[in-house]
């Protein structure tokens, strides 16, 4: 298929197989039969053992989804709780309510078939007992398709991870700076740049690795104290703003494609400028609008032939207004 073929036909057929869905269609549709098979948690693990760096995006509702699903450069989605922020425009992560981030991550896995997927689990939702987290777990696990749910919190969140891990919901842990801790980290600030802090997110990323975590996201921690935790690990670290020594790199979908309008962490490496090119392609629109030049009646609009015109006409001359 012609490329600009394609990339119009693949959300139509991706839609097109959300709605037939429930009804069991085949997933044959337009001629040809589409087959997905999900990563799993081993596919990220043969890169990490070929030492391959593992890409990874956030995603925050079923455009985003869909887009990182298709990109065959990213190895693994995140839905991080960071939508909070960016999909609906709250001040922090604390501010989402639960219900509505559980509404977010199903927008995400509407679009989302080949990529293997971590879901955060959301401030409020872990921290108050075992039985709290485990019952949060299995809302965000029964959206179906997420391979693992990722909690911020070092050692003292260990004993609850495990009990996770042992129910059989795969942990992914979240080190250095927690964004959910933001108030007693006085800001979203580099962690570990101090040796003593340094040892705690070691002896963290330790607790986290013995408690079953299969891998492992640092955050804002200096290069070369990722770069050691990692060589010290057996399960993979992503990082972010942690410098190149990880086995993975995480960035949000919105800082990435430059979709907000605000001030970045330095880590973030911005290729696109989304924001700025959409509104310059809406002030074209407006324009175009203003100056009679869209919709073009040829190319935008649709016909009817001069026989059914005259008939039309003819009969309009008798409807009384
Ligand atoms: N859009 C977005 N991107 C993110 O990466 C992100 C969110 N939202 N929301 C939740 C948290 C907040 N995060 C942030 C936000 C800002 C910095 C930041 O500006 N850091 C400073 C370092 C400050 C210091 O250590 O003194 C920087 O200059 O990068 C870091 C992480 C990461 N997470
Ligand atoms: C930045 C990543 C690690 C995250 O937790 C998020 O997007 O919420
Ligand atoms: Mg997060």
């Amino acid at each position: 298929m012609a490329p600009a073929a394609k990339s119009i036909l693949t959300p139509l057929i991706r839609s097109a197989r959300y709605y037939c869905k429930g009804e069991n269609f085949s997933r044959t549709l337009h001629s040809s039969t589409i087959t997905h098979r999900q990563s799993t948690l081993t596919d990220i693990y043969k890169l990490y053992n070929a030492k391959s760096p593992i890409s990874v995006i956030t995603a925050h509702d079923f455009i985003s989804g869909a887009i990182a699903d298709d990109s065959e450069k990213v190895d693994m989605i995140l839905i991080g709780d960071s939508l909070s922020m960016t999909a609906k425009g709250y001040r922090s992560t604390l501010e989402i309510p639960f219900e509505e981030y559980i509404y977010a991550c199903k927008s995400v896995m509407r679009g989302v078939n080949n990529k293997f997927v971590i879901a955060d689990m959301p401030f409020g939702s872990v921290e108050s007992s075992d039985e709290k987290c485990i019952e949060s777990a299995v809302k965000i696990m029964s959206i179906g398709k997420i391979g693992s749910v990722k909690i911020e919190g070092g050692k003292e969140m260990a004993p609850r991870i495990k009990r996770l891990n042992e129910l059989g919901i795969p942990v992914t842990g979240h080190i250095g700076l927690q964004p959910q801790k933001f108030n007693s980290f006085g800001g979203y600030k580099a962690q570990g740049k101090q040796a003593c802090g340094a040892q705690k997110i070691y002896q963290d990323a330790l607790a986290l690795q013995e408690a079953g975590c299969r891998m492992i996201v640092l955050e804002c921690v200096p290069h070369k104290i990722s770069k050691y935790i990692t060589e010290h690990l057996e399960v993979p670290t992503i990082g972010i703003g942690c410098g190149n020594g990880t086995s993975g790199q995480v960035l949000v979908f919105a800082d990435l494609l430059g979709m907000l309008d605000a001030k970045t962490g330095k880590f973030v490496k911005k290729y696109m400028n989304f924001h700025n090119d959409a509104v310059a392609a809406l002030n074209s629109y407006g324009t175009d609008v203003k100056s009679n030049r869209f919709p073009e009646n040829a190319q935008n609009g649709f016909h009817i032939s001069e026989d059914e015109y005259s008939e039309f006409l003819e009969l309009a001359s008798k409807v009384k207004p």
